[in-house]
């Protein structure tokens, strides 16, 4: 006689069918309804109009995380051919033109149905705020040439505007800080230190600062939920192109034929134009009456007179604060990690200098030595490099080193503190990121409210709530299940 199946009767069958049928369409339901969707993208283009040169970058964000947990994050990057918008004052047509070949990339870098609605911005600094401070009517017509060129681009465009030095600093502290992902964090935050061919911006959060001492170098941010009271300052005129005409302004003083420059390598001989050195509000106040029209530069390449000379371009003394950095401007004890990008960037990696664990004293040895190798060999060395920043790495590497240990108080604790820096997570450290989260009010000034779960572990819970919920019902239908007797039963 076969043995009967407890389990095998029609309602236990009906039921268990019933209940897999049911987990299976709540799972299914609880997966669609919640699978991501296909990622949208959103764009943004801000273009820096530096002194030196003009660049274009392109920043995507996923589109429905626009202004809380979304990641921007730099897409490409285009270097405008030619000098920056300011150098074009007495052709202001062509700053316009310079700018087509980038814009042309970012028209196809960006996806044609995102072009109407991505803003584009223009900002210039240091390069256009000399300008200004020189010839506001030459400025006005500068701006007016490019904002009719980039009018006629497919983006949004949002205007074009000199920043103050303020800003500068202010977002590229932004963008090292949202890149490296402590604002969010509510962590320690990182100092910016930028050094361009104009400017030079230093911006860091200090316990010892809350802006009552100096009010104009305090902006004050709230930012996912947290108060920073930011130390920012911007030295006009000490970017290191402007630097360098101060350098040479200071040893051209009584307007002689020739100069022995020891920031310049032993070998290198140009010949300079007079009017064209003092053809800057950084120096056009010091021009020598009765110069020739030209001198011979000549390199002595000695490093520690180098350093003698760049010393003289700062007033280390002058102070009506509690300390200072230089010519009188407040600055508040340093404090954390600092990041130093562009022209820091660029030369201290250059000059391999941008491991920070260098003991200060092999440093100024290494541009001792540096300083002092013949200019053809360096020539031969770099053929690669533009003659015109290979000629001026001595005196750069020079500049920085005072800037930061004289001029900022860096000393040789705090140095291995600075991290010099080109991209964060391949967006470049600059203000451009932080100008644009600022105007697309990207940064929340609290914390968003996230999701209490991923999606991942709410389809667990539900599969689990589903199973579980099926076996108490099989559970209460206990008086509807065959009894099985102690002997089996015999058919
Ligand atoms: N490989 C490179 C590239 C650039 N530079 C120098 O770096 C400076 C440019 O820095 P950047 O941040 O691009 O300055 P700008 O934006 O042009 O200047 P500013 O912000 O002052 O307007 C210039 O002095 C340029 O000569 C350099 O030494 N080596």
């Amino acid at each position: 006689m076969k043995e009967k199946n407890p389990w095998h009767t029609p309602v236990t069958i009906i039921i268990t069918v019933i209940g897999v049928i049911a987990i299976v369409a709540l799972v299914t339901v609880a997966v669609l309804q919640n699978r991501p969707l296909a990622q949208k993208y959103k764009y943004g283009i801000v273009l820096d109009a530096g002194s030196s040169h003009t660049a274009l970058y392109i920043y995507e964000w996923p589109a429905e995380k626009d202004n809380n947990t979304g990641r921007v994050e730099q897409t490409h990057s285009c270097k405008v051919k030619g000098p920056g918008i300011s150098s074009y004052a007495s052709a202001p047509s062509r700053a316009g033109e310079s700018l087509r070949d980038c814009m042309q990339e970012a028209k196809l870098r960006v996806p044609g149905k995102r072009h109407l609605e991505t803003p584009l911005y223009l900002g210039a600094t240091a390069g256009m705020r000399l300008l200004n401070i020189e010839n506001s009517s030459a400025s006005d017509v500068v701006f007016h040439a490019v904002e009719e060129a980039l009018q006629k681009s497919p983006f949004s465009f949002q205007g074009a505007r000199i920043l103050s030095g303020q800003e500068e600093g202010a977002f590229g502290w932004v963008t090292v800080n949202y890149l490296d992902d402590r604002l969010k964090q509510g962590l320690e935050t990182t100092g910016a230190l930028d050094l361009g061919g104009a400017s030079t911006q230093i911006s860091f959060v200090s316990d010892n600062f809350d802006g009552s001492e100096s009010p104009e170098n305090a902006v004050a941010f709230r930012l996912y939920g947290n108060d920073y009271n930011l130390y920012t300052h911007s030295f006009l005129c000490y970017g290191k192109d402007q630097a360098l005409r101060m350098v040479l302004a200071q040893q051209t003083q009584s307007g002689p034929g020739t100069i022995l420059d020891p920031c310049f390598h032993p070998g290198y001989n140009e010949t300079k134009n007079y009017s064209v050195l003092y053809d800057s509000p950084c120096v056009s106040d010091r021009k020598p009456q009765g110069a020739p029209a030209t001198f011979t530069h000549l390199g002595k390449g000695n490093f520690s007179q180098c350093l003698d000379v760049v010393k003289s371009i700062f007033n280390f003394t002058y102070c009506r604060y509690s300390q200072c950095s230089f010519n009188g401007v407040f600055q508040p004890l340093l404090q954390g990690p600092f990041g130093a990008f562009s022209a820091y960037y660029f030369v201290m990696n250059f000059l391999n200098l941008t491991d920070t664990s260098i003991p200060l004293d092999t440093v100024r040895k290494k541009l001792t030595s540096y300083c002092s190798t013949p200019w053809d060999q360096i020539k031969q060395q770099h053929p690669d490099v533009k003659v015109k920043y290979l000629a001026e790495y001595c005196f750069s590497g020079t500049y920085i080193l005072t800037l930061l240990t004289e001029g900022y108080n860096f000393t040789s604790e705090s140095y291995p503190n600075i991290k010099f820096i080109k991209k964060i997570k391949g967006s470049d450290a600059g203000w451009t990121l932080g100008y644009m989260l600022n105007l697309t009010n990207m940064i929340p000034a609290e914390a968003p409210d996230s999701p209490p779960l991923p999606h991942a572990g709410y389809v667990s819970i539900v599969t689990v709530i589903a199973i579980l919920l099926f076996v108490l019902f099989i559970l209460s239908l206990r008086p509807l299940w065959p009894r099985c007797s102690k002997q089996p039963q015999i058919i």
